[in-house]
């Protein structure tokens, strides 16, 4: 498999933030038009600034890594740059061959300059919108749902919650908790979870990336998680033998074997120092375990990735093929926050045929 093969093979993405993936230019270019005088010291080119985000993000501790945000967040205060940084995330998963991507933001944190929370989802999903029209028209299908996330530091997860289930016939399709993990764990906010399931409601927490199985298991067993963000540290209820035999603890039995999705993120992992290197990144052991393991990107500016990246460094790391890649892209699509016939249609009609076509075309039947 080489680059472009992975870029043109279908690819779903569940865990993408928002205001972790501007383009290094449009930074700029709103920093300007909205006179954010913020911006760290950088070379004064996009490139530069997008060095400057890899960089700094690549920290080994995730209240660091966090630190960045704080730029970008800081451009994304009024409804047309909501709209504009929206518009583009649609458009490049959509030239980088993303057909269904969920993307998070906590709109609690684009209020500074007078938005309410509902401006700032309305003018998120318009962006959204108009982006899917701009790839569709540019040759590239991308279906883009979004997922609000609240910030575990802060106390609005109800109130987040609530925005959610407002906004969930118009493009809001599931709800997050983000942020710091250690020290703030996922009961704190037990009250949001406990509204959403009555609401019947979709939701997915960060749990198990900068803290251990305790963040998972009340992920999980406290609050009803859908999904896992990360998860990597389900590792820790796995015991492997000296000749490879793995033995799951309770934890990770539960896990695996209600197909609870795990969505990894291996280059955002690296730099917050939740793993090591792409070849001992937990998705190599639960990939051949067969958990319902997804690759995500995170934060495309600050990782500097992009949904091929992380594939082409799995491929490296792992050797994976595009029979992998199709294994991860349609336990994706079944761990969406999508109606269950779309998401059947998506795999059946759209990924299936395009992955058939790309392994013809690789390796050529003899003539
Ligand atoms: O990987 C992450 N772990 C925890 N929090 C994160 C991660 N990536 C981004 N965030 C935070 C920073 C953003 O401002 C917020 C909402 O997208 O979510
Ligand atoms: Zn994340």
């Amino acid at each position: 498999m080489d680059e472009e093969l992975i870029r043109r093979a279908p690819k779903a993405l569940l865990h993408d933030h928002l205001d972790g993936g501007l383009r290094p230019q449009t930074v700029i270019e709103l920093a300007d038009e909205y006179g954010y005088a913020n911006l760290p010291q950088y070379d004064g080119t996009a490139d530069g600034l997008g060095r400057w985000f890899a960089e700094a993000a690549d920290s080994g501790s995730l209240p660091r890594y966090l630190e960045t945000f704080e730029h970008t967040v800081g451009v994304m205060q009024h409804a047309d740059a909501l709209f504009r940084v929206a518009a583009e995330c649609a458009e490049d998963l959509a030239a980088d061959g993303v057909v269904y991507a969920e993307s998070r933001y906590a709109p609690e944190q684009h209020l500074e300059a007078g938005l309410s929370l509902d401006e700032v989802v309305e003018a998120v999903d318009a962006g959204f919108r108009e982006g899917e029209r701009r790839a569709a028209a540019a040759g590239n299908r991308i279906q883009v749902g979004t997922l609000l996330t609240a910030m575990r530091h802060a106390a609005r997860s109800s109130e987040i919650a609530e925005l959610a289930v407002r906004h969930r016939d118009r493009g809001v399709s599931g709800f997050d908790i983000a942020g710091a993990e250690a020290g703030y764990p996922p009961t704190r906010h037990l009250d949001a979870f406990e509204y959403l399931r009555r609401e019947n409601f979709h939701f997915t927490i960060h749990a198990g990336e900068a803290f251990g199985l305790p963040s998972i298991w009340e992920a999980l067993q406290w609050c009803g998680a859908d999904r896992l963000g990360h998860g990597n540290t389900i590792m820790d209820d796995i015991l492997v033998d000296a000749d490879g035999k793995a033995t799951l603890g309770r934890l990770a039995a539960y896990v695996r074997d209600k197909r609870i999705p795990l969505e990894m993120c291996p280059t955002s992992n690296l730099q917050t120092g939740a793993a090591r290197s792409y070849e001992s990144h937990p998705i190599g052991l639960l990939r051949e375990l067969h958990f319902r393991v997804t690759v995500n990107t995170d934060n495309r500016l600050m990782s500097s990735t992009s949904m091929t990246r992380e594939f082409t460094e799995l491929h490296k790391a792992h050797g994976y093929t595009l029979e992998d890649m199709q294994w991860f892209t349609i336990n994706a699509l079944k761990s969406a926050f999508l109606a269950f016939d779309q998401r059947l249609e998506l795999i059946n009609e759209h990924v299936k045929p395009a992955y058939e076509r790309l392994r013809a075309e690789a390796s050529p039947p003899p003539a």
